[in-house]
């Protein structure tokens, strides 16, 4: 359905995003526009105390001391080279300009800028890459999206987490806000999707980046963050093969209060985890998805289900159940009434424009899940209109099972359970929407996942100058000479 990457490429047109109040009624919508293009018109409501948009410095930022803290505070990346990189040259020279980095190639465009890899200059650094997002301020502040590129960058500065991306720095030069960030080499999921077998991902794999998103946006909505454009396009692959969600101009930034949920445990299981047993189908200490190394799968798999049902039996028990707390941190509070989104990825309540809130983050995950074993999104129509009509009438169906058979034909069964529960059109009822992430990481088709421990799972696929062990950094970047360390920038370059 989605032959190439060329032609999921983001349109360069794009009337309907901007930052402009907008009425959310299906009269806006262009059915023009590519329907893997993410768009806003915007009109944010709810109680001014439940959404509140922080400021974290001044409005041009600019890598000074103002939000200097918050880019050292970074615990998810002490010690790494690019890192440390950008310590030492903070540390001498105070800020981080653009002279300090020689661009290497355009890695991308989105509606807001152009993307870079770019290297330090710095000769103590060789083979430190960056993804640098570059942003006319000027002709942003014309197209009235100036703030979705400070929300943006507020939200970048704010993230810590393995699965999301850090921001090392950011600063101005003339009219452009530059973000240095992570650079991914290994593409994005769409495009990695395309050269699996059939274009669709094995179970097991789509189970992995299933599970590495997921706590990615456990983490977003834990920030107050509704993420709001999850598609494999914005899932970018690491060096190591884990993933990185990116992209967070259409995002809605909230307040969120953590909540105590009571859940109702069998006495026998509260005195286990209280002993510190805790109930999962991996050992502690086994970095393992087990499916994804085939072998010893089976057994443990058998006995968590042997186990599982033990518990579910003790559940069912009435007089023998405790209160058990549970900490939720979900966006619950937030509201907006945007049209945003990329039209095969939006919640029906997204566009009946009754208001939507972090429940559309669930909802695009079971389309993502779907899309990437199936190969393609659940409600796509011959036009935009006609997407977002099977997305509000249309029931959910699934394509005829290929040659799965056994234990795929299983997984494959709890994944279109989980899609169900994730494709529900009413957002109060949907997975997720009561407890969150928690809800869904209990989820059958996630079992046998060590969450702690996902980091350390070998990826299905590790972009291959990593896997050979040599430098992931491409030849063009890993000698720079004194010539082009030293070459003047040209601002105009962008
Ligand atoms: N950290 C990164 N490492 C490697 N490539 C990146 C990185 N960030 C972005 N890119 C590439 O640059 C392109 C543009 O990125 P950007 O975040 O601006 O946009 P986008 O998702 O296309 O934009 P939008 O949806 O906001 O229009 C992406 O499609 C991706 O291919």
């Amino acid at each position: 359905m989605h032959s190439t990457a060329r032609s999921r490429q983001p349109m360069a047109a794009a009337a309907s995003r901007d930052d402009s109040d907008h009425d959310s009624s299906c009269s806006s919508f262009s059915t023009a526009l590519d329907s893997r293009r993410s768009w806003i018109s915007d009109v944010s409501f709810g109680s001014s105390s439940s959404i509140s948009v922080r400021s974290y410095c001044g409005a041009n930022g600019g890598d000074g001391a103002g939000h200097h803290q918050q880019q050292l505070l970074k615990p998810h990346k002490a010690n790494q080279a690019e890192w440390e990189a950008i310590r030492r040259l903070r540390a001498a020279s105070g800020h981080v300009r653009l002279d300090h980095f020689r661009i290497v190639r355009r890695l991308g465009s989105g509606d807001l800028g152009n993307v870079y890899l770019c290297q330090l200059r710095d000769p103590r650094s060789p083979g430190c890459l960056y993804a640098m997002k570059v942003v006319d301020r000027e002709a942003l502040a014309f197209r009235k999206k100036l703030q979705r590129a400070e929300t943006e960058k507020e939200i970048l500065r704010s993230l810590d987490h393995p699965f999301l991306p850090t921001l090392y720095a950011d600063f101005d030069a003339a009219h452009y806000s530059c973000l240095v960030m992570e650079f991914c080499p290994g593409g994005d999921l769409h495009v990695v999707r395309q050269r699996q077998p059939g274009r669709r991902f094995s179970i097991c794999s789509a189970k992995f980046y299933a599970a590495e998103t997921l706590l990615a946006l456990e983490y977003l909505h834990m920030m107050g963050v509704v993420y709001r454009d999850l598609k494999p396009e914005n899932v970018l692959v690491r060096d190591d093969g884990h993933i990185m969600l990116s992209d967070f101009d259409l995002s809605l930034k909230c307040d969120v209060v953590p909540k105590l949920m009571m859940q109702r445990l069998s006495s026998r299981l509260a005195a286990k985890n209280a002993k510190g047993s805790i109930s999962s189908c991996v050992p502690p200490m086994q970095p393992v998805l087990s499916c994804f190394y085939g072998g010893g799968g089976g057994s443990n798999a058998n006995k968590c289900d042997k186990r599982a049902k033990t518990e579910d039996d003790d559940d069912d028990d009435a007089d023998d159940q405790v209160l058990d707390p549970e900490l939720v941190a979900e966006p619950f509070a937030a509201r907006s009434k945007s049209f945003v989104g990329t039209h095969e990825y939006l919640a029906p309540e997204v566009i009946s424009g009754a208001g939507h809130g972090s429940a559309v983050d669930w909802w695009a995950l079971g389309v993502f899940l779907y899309e990437m074993i199936y190969g393609r999104t659940p409600f796509k129509g011959e036009d935009n209109e006609k997407t977002l009509i099977n997305i509000i009438k249309q029931p959910l169906g699934f394509p005829k099972a290929a040659a799965a058979a056994g234990k795929e034909l299983e997984e494959l069964s709890r994944a279109q359970d989980l899609i169900c529960k994730l494709l529900v059109k009413n957002p109060r009822k949907r997975i997720g929407s009561m407890k969150g992430s928690a809800e869904i990481k209990k989820h059958e088709f996630f079992k046998g996942v060590n969450w702690a421990l996902i980091r350390s799972v070998r990826p299905p696929e590790v972009p291959r100058d990593s896997r050979r062990g040599r430098s992931r950094t491409p030849a063009v970047a890993q000698k720079l000479s004194k010539a082009a360390r030293d070459e003047p920038y040209h601002i105009d370059y962008f």
